[in-house]
Parts: structure tokens; sequence; C-alpha cells
């Protein structure tokens, strides 16, 4: 790090030279002095102890833009994942033991020591879902503990029934690497998950109580600001109990991070819904199939499902208003596709059109337990009124609606996800055993990262329809991009924001195929 170092202790900013801004995240020492450490069980770990590379070099951090400009300021950076290599002055018996192996050629790195501020038995931990389903689930479950009793000798782990209320509501349950040995093959989670139920007071009571010290929490947005909350709290108790996120939504609405675990499943298995949507249509006069796929604000899955099918010929999404009628509005689209090519693809994701919509139907301030607005379903909505602008054109449709929402979310994550799944799980056990604390796993640029909690909550990744990703979609598919004279300006305006970074502003626009 530079050498005009300006730490802000509350936000843990630390500044260096050439506009370098570390993010960092909490630690218990922090807060907690003269903590003991211990030497890092995976020193002796002979899957870990010769792969010299294994263990992070203590001020490894991540960009978090990679474009950059030869005069441009370096940015903002997280802490690298993975287990803590402290190079200093050795004068532990395990400098000794180190010189010894290197002496007989066993291992190189010989001035490190290797800490961790928990002793394996002294550890406690539990793990809870919260949210909505998401595939991959349960291999993180699988990878924590798995990791946390093979790499560090951890053998109490339990599991907190049925999300957050279940901390104070439920029995918990024991994990073993034998529990879950294959659970990664089945879809959901086996700890069970609910919404709502989040009583800050009434969860930190039950962790002192059980003496649980590592709390692994995996969920979304709402999951993850209620994981900050427990922190804070866990840290004006002083408590020596490590707060660890990691980031689950199949909407892929986490900002920072590169995607969530899941998302690669769930757009792949859309395909399906999509096939069966275009195989329906095609073999109809003037088919038209709709599928409404997951995205409550933003629209990844459907753009990314839209974008792997080539069989799409319209995505709407909550990012990109669109209108019904007129010149340029969906029903001349539809219309003229059915004209040219006799049959058409709808994907529309869940919150798109809210606003259209609210004006057709009566809007309902239903919310669910966790405070999230319950939305009419749009998909239904659009093939009543495509079907009726038809009929009252007196042309022949068939119209075929397909919502695969549930069919996706449950089902196990494949192969790709799973691999993610497991170096999320592992980085984030990393993290804990090193006393990192409020801080969430997550894959910045490809490599493994610690972000604080306050960089996930403040805002929500969403599509930036003036970026290049929409942009390929609309080239694609051909469909108009309903934006009126009065919204291009809009548009333009956001073109050329004054000092606008390289990257797109979400910065995982920009990521898969650019
Ligand atoms: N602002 C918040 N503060 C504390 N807890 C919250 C907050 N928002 C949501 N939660 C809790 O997080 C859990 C999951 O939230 P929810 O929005 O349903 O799913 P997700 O985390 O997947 O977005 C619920 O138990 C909910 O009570
Ligand atoms: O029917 P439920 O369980 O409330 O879930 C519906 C919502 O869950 C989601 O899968 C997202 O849920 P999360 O916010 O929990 O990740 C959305 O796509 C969908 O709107
Ligand atoms: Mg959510």
């Amino acid at each position: 790090m530079g050498t005009e170092q300006d730490i802000n202790h509350q936000m843990k900013v630390v500044t260096g030279d050439s506009g370098y801004v570390l993010e960092d995240v909490p630690h218990l020492a922090d807060y907690i002095p003269d903590l003991p450490t211990y030497p890092n069980p995976l020193r002796s770990n002979p899957a870990y102890s010769v792969v010299k590379q294994y263990f992070v070099d203590m001020d490894d951090t991540v960009p978090q833009k990679v474009v950059v400009h030869k005069d441009g300021p370096r940015g903002v950076h997280f802490r690298r994942a993975g287990p803590r290599q402290k190079v200093g002055i050795i004068v532990s018996e395990e400098y000794y033991w180190d010189s010894l192996m290197s002496y007989y050629g066993f291992a190189k790195i010989v001035t490190s020591l290797r800490q961790v501020y928990f002793d394996s038995d002294e550890v406690h931990a539990c793990i809870v879902t919260c949210g909505g389903l998401c595939p991959g689930l349960n291999t993180v479950i699988r990878e924590i503990v798995c990791g946390l009793f093979h790499m560090y000798g951890v053998t109490q782990v339990i599991g907190i029934d049925g999300g957050y209320r279940g901390f104070y509501s439920k029995n918990t349950i024991p994990l073993t690497p034998k529990v879950v040995n294959d659970i990664h093959k089945r879809g959901g989670t086996i700890l069970g998950t609910s919404r709502g139920g989040h009583d800050t007071m009434k969860i930190v009571d039950s962790i002192q109580d059980r003496g649980i010290n590592q709390v692994y929490i995996i969920g979304g947005d709402g999951t993850q600001k209620g994981a900050a909350v427990i922190y804070e709290e866990c840290r004006r108790r002083g408590l020596k109990v490590v707060i660890a996120g990691i980031p689950k939504t199949i909407d892929n609405d986490i900002p920072v991070i590169d995607r969530s675990f899941g998302f690669d499943t769930a757009v792949e298995e859309a395909q399906r819904a999509i096939n069966a949507a275009h195989v329906e249509a095609e073999s109809a006069e003037n088919g038209l199939g709709v599928v409404k796929l997951m995205g409550r604000y933003s629209g990844f899955i459907a753009m990314y499902a839209t974008l792997a099918s080539r069989d799409v010929d319209c995505c709407l999404i909550p990012e990109s208003p669109f209108y019904l009628g007129g010149e340029g509005g969906l029903f001349e689209y539809v219309e003229k596709r059915l004209k040219e090519n006799g049959h058409m693809v709808i994907v529309i994701a869940e919150g798109a059109g809210q606003e259209l919509l609210s004006q057709f139907l009566q809007s309902t301030n239903e919310q669910d337990a966790s405070g999230n607005r319950v939305l009419q379903d749009v998909g239904l909505w659009i093939s009543q009124s495509i079907k009726d602008y038809f009929k009252q054109r007196k042309i022949a449709m068939t119209l075929k609606y397909i919502d695969p929402t549930y069919m996706i979310r449950a089902i196990p994550s494949n192969a790709a996800d799973n691999v993610y799944c497991t170096l999320l799980a592992q980085s984030c056990v990393h993290g804990a055993m090193a006393g990192f604390t409020g801080y969430t796993s997550g894959l910045v640029n490809g490599r493994q990262t610690y972000i604080p909690f306050n960089r996930i909550n403040e805002r929500q990744n969403k599509v930036v329809i003036t970026d290049r990703m929409w942009a390929r979609l609309l080239s694609s598919t051909n469909q108009p991009s309903f934006l009126g004279p009065k919204d291009i300006i809009e548009v333009r305006k956001e073109e050329q924001p004054p000092n606008r970074l390289l990257d797109g502003e979400n910065g995982k626009d920009d990521k898969p195929g650019n």
C-alpha cells in the first residue's frame, strides 16, 4: 500500500498512492484487544502445505474496475480472500519447523507466520439460509461444513432451521461431512428458508446463549442487510463472533460481485422454457409463446436467457420501459413479427412493466413477510392484452404462456455453479478463521474477495440499458427500444455523464463476453 495511508476506522477505508482506495472489512481485533492467534492448521495439511501460492499475502487486494486510463486513479479495491500468510520477523517455533522443512526441501515458504484467530476446538459455527430458493444453496452449505472440517479441523457446526426466525424458534440441525455428503445433488436447502422473522436482539441472544462464534449467513439483499445489523449488535456487545455473508440471489441483483451463484444454472434452465415456448409457437399458425422469468427489479436472467437462446424476438425487463399501443409499441411489433415469421417468442421479467400494469389493474400494496412488494403477474396480463388486441383486429392467433419460476429455482446447481459455490464457501471459511467479520464473500473480476456489508447493501445491481450488453440484446432480437423522444433525451444525457468511468456503472454488464 502507498506511503501516505489515511485510515478511517469507522469505514475501514485505506488510501494509498495514485488514487488507490481499499474498502476493507472489519476484523475482530478492531474491537477486541489482545486476541490470541494460532498457527494455521492448513500449514500441516498435506493437500495445501506444499502449494506455495495457496496462502494469500496479507496485503493482496483486488481492484473493482479493471478497465483504466493511463492517468486515471487506481480506484477502489477489496481485500483478496484466502488463507492468510503474514510476513514478518519470526520468533515462534513455527519458524524452526518451516526452516527445517525447507532445509529438507519440503516447503519453501520459510519466512511466513500463518495465523488464525480461532483454535479449531474453540469454533462453534452455524449456517443459516434465508429468502427465496436458489440453485446451489446446498452446495454452499456442504462446502462450509467440509471446509471447516477438513481444512481447519472444526467439528462443531450446526444448521439453523428455516431462516432467521429459526435462531429463536426452532431446534438446530447438527451438520457433519457425512450429513452433507451428497446434498449438492438436491435442489432447495436442507436447512429450510423463510422470509421475515428478523429480530436482531433475539437472534444475537440466541448466538450468545448457544456459544456460537462463527455465523455463516446465506441470502440475498434482504438477508445481507439483516446480517449487517447482526454484526453491529455483536460488535456493540463486544462478542468474539464472526458474521460472514454469502450472497444468494437468483436475480443477480447484488452489486459489486461479478455474478451470484445459481444465476448460471437459472439461465441454463430457462432455456428449456424458452425452447418449449418456441416449439409451441412454431407449431401453430400465428403462434406466440410468452415466458415469464424471475427478476423483481433486475432483468439479468431475462437478458442472458434471451441472448443465449436466439429464439427470442422480444425481451422485456424492469429497467427498460415499454408501451403497448401506437407507433413503435409492442402490439405493432408483435403484429409485424407474426406477419413476417408466423411465430414469435416473448421473454418478460416478472418486474417489467409494473408501472404500466398499475394503470390497468388496481394496484395492491401487498408485501411479503420480508417487506418486499408482491408483484402482479405481468406475464398473464401481457398475454391477455395481446390476445385482446388481436381479437379486436380479428386476426387469429394462438398464445401459450409459460411461467417456469419455481421449476427453475428448485433445481440443483449445474457444474459451473457447483465449483463457484465451493470457492465462495471456502473463501468465506478462510476469512472467518482469519478473524475477519462483517463481510460478504464475493467474486470481483474473477478473484475471491471480502466485501464490507455496506457496499453490498447500498444499492441494487441493475441492467444498464445504455451499456453494450443491452445493445447486443436489441441487435440480436431486433425488437424496438421502446424509447420515446423524452426517453431518448434522458438516455443521451446518461451516455456522456461527467467523469464517466470506463466500466459499466454496475461493472457487471461488461463482464461476460466483452
Ligand atoms: N432491512 C432489513 N433488515 C433486517 N433484516 C432484513 C431486512 N430486509 C430483509 N431482512 C430479512 O432477511 C431475510 C430474507 O429477506 P428477503 O428479502 O426475503 O430475501 P433475500 O435475502 O433473498 O432478498 C428475511 O428473514 C428478512 O426478514
Ligand atoms: O414466491 P416467493 O418465494 O416470494 O419468491 C418470488 C421471488 O423470489 C425471487 O426468486 C428472488 O428472491 P430473493 O430476493 O429471495 O432472492 C424472485 O425472482 C421472485 O420474485
Ligand atoms: Mg431479495
